[in-house]
């Protein structure tokens, strides 16, 4: 059997479902496929006598005028193409989403003829699921969304959510048009770990989670992303997730992180946030030789501070005191209280030098500072100091305990030298 164009066009519109239709825009003549009929339920017996009428009978009204417009555009040449979805009854009832394309048929100089012809497919099930999709995305706290990446890099969304607007200011339109509107939203300090997580995403194939802030204007809040990547044969990357609001919990979060590493009292760090930035430090300063120093103050005498005038007033000593080590020393410079009359100042990149004058400046500072009791009594404090320097890899001190440790000795010798002293790496002055 000879495989003529027209046997190969009816085994392809066969293997597509599409039923066909045929329209003579002048003498309204029109031609149907029995598929066009099977697709609403009938044979084009049934529907017998096939007219332009018999369409529009079966479409729903309101669907109808949009048709029209649709034609009047394309023919017009207003629209490159006649397309549009339309409802159609089935004989059992239902409303079909029928997608309708057509197209003026060209005469073989490339004329258009009158000749409309197109093509019908039953698109219900696309159209019901995309709506169960848009009700079920409006339920949902989040925007679940689509992203993809190509082998050669190029990303975009093939699919965003309508809550979209809300969490980054712009709409899914804009999102699908350009996807740099949805990463300039996001907060600059966490575009890079962001794009990295992807990164490691698409490199592991392992589920993307990920926090990071979306600046809308002055409004900031946090968010947080989990999907899961699949991977097309090609190597294309497609991601389907969800993304949240974690604003309320990210807050508690730190609040929590906050009040965990606050003194209470006075405001300053506690011990356990500065052992933590110690060890961080240490570690860096292994890698990249940098020097740092501490210095740990005891008040003196304190205890009869207490029970000479009290224990609140003690208290006001040691958030006065607090006050001045924080106006004396630089913002990176971490100052804690680290017990209860004990201070550790740690100044990053700070020669031991340096160190011992900030430390006798506040030595000198807190002597000066007049404390009055509840009861009106004038009285002085003063503090003893431990200075130690840890100067990168050819630090004496190989851990952190034991550089506190020569800290505590430092300090201690300025007690028993008769206190109101600085004791720089174990040598009085
Ligand atoms: N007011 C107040 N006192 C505290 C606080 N924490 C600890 N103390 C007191 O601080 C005092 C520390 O006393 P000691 O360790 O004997 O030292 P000191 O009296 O300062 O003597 P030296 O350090 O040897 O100069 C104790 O009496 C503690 O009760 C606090 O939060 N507030």
């Amino acid at each position: 059997m000879e495989l003529t164009p027209e046997i190969r066009l009816k085994a392809i519109l066969e293997g597509t479902g599409a039923g066909t239709w045929e329209w003579h825009l002048d003498t309204q003549e029109v031609i149907y496929n029995d598929r066009w009929a099977q697709l609403l339920g009938y044979s084009l017996e049934e529907l017998e006598p096939v007219t332009f009428q018999t369409w529009e009978n079966l479409c729903h009204p309101n669907d109808l005028l949009q048709a029209r417009e649709a034609l009047a555009r394309y023919l017009d040449g207003a629209s490159q193409k006649f397309e549009c979805v339309i409802r159609m009854l089935h004989k059992d009832g239902d409303w079909r989403y029928i997608h309708t394309r057509g197209t003026l048929l060209t005469d073989d100089q490339g004329r258009d003829t009158r000749w409309l012809m197109g093509t019908h497919l039953d698109v219900t099930r696309e159209v019901v699921s995309q709506h169960q999709m848009e009700q079920l995305s409006k339920s949902l706290p989040g925007i679940i969304y689509t992203f993809v990446l190509e082998p050669d890099g190029r990303y975009y969304f093939s699919f965003m959510s309508e809550k979209t607007w809300d969490f980054y200011g712009v709409s899914p339109e804009a999102a699908l048009r350009d996807p740099d509107t949805i990463f300039n939203m996001v907060h600059p300090e966490d575009l890079a770990a962001l794009h990295e997580s992807i990164s490691v995403s698409a490199r592991t194939m392992g589920e993307w989670v990920c926090e990071y802030r979306v600046a809308i204007n002055d409004r900031v809040n946090w968010v947080r992303g989990v999907s899961r990547p699949e991977k097309d044969p090609d190597g294309t990357i497609t991601w389907h997730g969800i993304i949240t609001n974690i604003d309320r919990q990210k807050g508690l979060e730190l609040e929590l992180e906050q009040l965990s590493i606050t003194d209470e009292l006075t405001g300053l760090y506690n011990r356990r946030y500065m052992l933590r930035k110690l060890e961080e430090s240490v570690a860096e300063s292994e890698r990249y030789g940098d020097d740092f120093s501490l210095v740990s103050l005891d008040i003196d005498f304190f205890k009869s501070i207490n029970d000479s005038y009290g224990h609140p007033t003690g208290d006001a000593v040691l958030q006065r005191f607090a006050t001045i080590i924080e106006k004396r020393t630089r913002k990176s410079d971490i100052v804690a209280r680290t017990g209860g009359e004990e201070f550790i100042i740690f100044m990053p990149s700070t020669v031991l030098d340096e160190a011992e004058q900030v430390a006798e400046s506040l030595r000198v500072a807190l002597e000066a500072e007049e404390f009055v009791s509840d009861d009106g009594e004038a009285f002085n404090v003063t503090f003893s100091a431990g200075v130690v320097n840890w100067s990168g890899a050819g630090a004496n001190a190989t851990s952190v305990r034991d550089l506190l440790s020569a800290c505590d000795q430092s300090l201690y010798a300025a007690k028993r030298a008769g206190r109101n002293r600085i004791v720089v790496n174990g040598v009085g002055k």
